[in-house]
């Protein structure tokens, strides 16, 4: 579980976080919505610790989160992060040594390749190793983001903005991918300001709304997306996959 206490945030002198008291709950998928500039990824970055809190603090898997460099480490380790934008995150020109630079990194050469296998084979990129990220489609390249997280073995996956440039297809087939690694044990956190996303892939959901979370809870019905700058213009047809 990942939780937050009374998260306090702000840059210089402009506070975004007030207060927050947020949790995601283990091996289910939590939504976190909100108006551009809300403050979502600034909350998602203190759950590996990307950002420190000015006051209050996070909780993951019991662990109050320290701000050591061997703390990080350990929790960077249990906590991936998938940024907004997969070009923020792809260091290799191949997919292959792209997916490998975690696991080499941490662990050196030996296993990395059977890892890279499997974290491609998980995102529905068999065979990709040797093609290059830059001919990839942006879907692609997010699908070679989160391999190269998933590569590192987390528990805990924060997904920022996932949908940002997917089209319908792209999106749902998104879907599918958090919903199989959640039923896999995987616990997420993803932002979006996009309710019928949110719906179609979340078993939880917080709304966050200057910079205190306004709403939560297990569904989003009766959520006016007017009052917290949601977009109504939904991105193909994802919303309810028909699970309770
Ligand atoms: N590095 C920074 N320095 C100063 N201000 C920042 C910085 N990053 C974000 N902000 C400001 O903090 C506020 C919250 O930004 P944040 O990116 O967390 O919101 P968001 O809800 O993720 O937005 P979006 O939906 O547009 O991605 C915004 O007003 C933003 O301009």
């Amino acid at each position: 579980m990942i939780e937050t206490v009374d998260l306090h945030f702000g840059y210089g002198d402009r506070t975004v976080l007030r207060g927050v008291e947020f949790t995601a709950p283990t091996a289910a998928v939590t939504v976190l919505l909100g108006r551009n500039g809300a403050g979502k990824s600034s909350l998602l970055k203190q759950f590996n610790g990307l950002l420190e809190p000015d006051r209050g603090h996070v909780v993951v898997g019991g662990e109050r989160v320290a701000y050591d460099a061997a703390s990080l480490r350990s929790l960077r380790r249990r906590v991936g992060f998938v940024f907004q934008r997969p070009d923020d995150q792809l260091v290799a020109p191949t997919v292959g040594e792209d997916v490998a630079f975690g696991p080499a990194n941490r662990d050196g050469d030996a296993g990395t390749e059977a890892r890279v296998e499997r974290a491609l084979s998980r995102v529905g990129l068999d065979g990709y190793e040797d093609r290059l990220c830059s001919r990839l489609s942006n879907g692609e390249r997010k699908r070679v983001a989160l391999a190269g997280v998933l590569a590192m073995d987390p528990d805990y996956l924060v997904l920022d903005e996932p949908t940002a440039g997917l089209d319908g297809p792209g999106t749902r087939a998104l879907v599918d991918l958090i919903r199989g690694l959640a039923d896999e044990g995987l616990t997420f956190v993803v932002s979006t300001h996009y309710p019928g996303f949110a719906a179609a892939v979340g078993d939880r959901f917080g709304v966050l709304d200057e910079g205190r979370i306004a709403y939560h809870g297990r569904s989003l019905d009766g959520v006016d997306p007017e009052r917290f700058g949601l977009r109504r213009f939904e991105v193909g047809d994802v919303t309810d996959r028909g699970r309770k």
